[in-house]
């Protein structure tokens, strides 16, 4: 009685993605906590620090991607998202935006780029993306990059709460929200688009659910390291 199961339609798969959204870091305490503007300067350093540490890692992660896929056509599209977080020259990119986030808080380069404040669970949840990606198939590594989809409506927000509630951040400091918000959208449908295309069995379209049930995952140990860490240090 056993035999293969039949694959999803892509409409079903792709609602099997998005069932996911619930998972999504949106409402986590801490989060809750930014919107409604009752974090410390210290709890905003701490976040910024920490998330350096999954900015920076970003561009690996997609350099394993990268390494791990033979097909032109994606590498070719995939290889965008190194240069937006790389810049093509030092001074610009993504990483340089969170930089000036990190320093319209009223932190230094130096002490963000070195990682001094980079907390154990932070690194082990992003460290776990990173390996993910260069050991699970490309393609459930796109997969698990699809929580994009589910972040367009959070950083509005939270670039409108952040100007409102903390009024002391220099508007330099939001470049990085600015200008991801303009292509985030985008990538998020071409990411999607990926994924249905090449998850073809039932068994691949299930892996591809459960990379982006992971990634949910590792973005809430993120910032459950962070809470912690605030509620504990004040
Ligand atoms: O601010 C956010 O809430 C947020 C969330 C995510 C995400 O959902 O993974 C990313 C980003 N920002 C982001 O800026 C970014 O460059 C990014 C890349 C990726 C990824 O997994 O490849 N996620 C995210």
């Amino acid at each position: 009685m056993s035999g293969a199961r039949e694959p999803w339609e892509a409409e079903e798969f792709i609602a099997a993605l998005r069932a996911l959204a619930p998972r999504y870091w949106h409402d986590h305490p801490f989060h809750l906590r930014l919107h409604e503007g009752s974090l410390s300067k210290h709890e905003l350093r701490c976040w910024a620090a920490n998330r350096w540490y999954y900015q920076r890692c970003l561009p690996q992660k997609d350099a394993a991607i990268l390494a791990n896929c033979p097909l032109p056509d994606i590498r070719r599209h995939w290889l965008d998202r190194i240069v937006y977080h790389d810049g093509s020259a030092p001074g610009e990119g993504g990483a340089e935006n969170w930089l000036r986030m990190a320093e319209a808080l009223g932190l230094t380069r130096e002490e963000v780029r070195d990682e001094r404040h980079v907390l154990p669970g932070v690194r082990f949840a992003v460290d776990a993306y990173l390996t993910f990606a260069r050991t699970r198939p490309w393609v459930e590594s796109v997969a698990s990059g699809l929580t994009e989809m589910f972040s367009p409506g959070l950083m509005r927000r939270r670039l409108a709460d952040m100007r409102t509630h903390y009024p002391w951040i220099a508007e330099d400091g939001f470049a990085y929200f600015t200008s991801r918000l303009t292509v985030i959208a985008e990538e998020g449908k071409s990411t999607v688009d990926i994924v249905v295309r090449h998850s073809n069995t039932r068994e691949q379209q299930e892996a591809a659910v459960a990379a982006l049930a992971f990634k949910c995952d590792v973005l809430q140990a993120i910032l459950d390291a962070v809470d912690y860490h605030g509620r504990v240090a004040g």
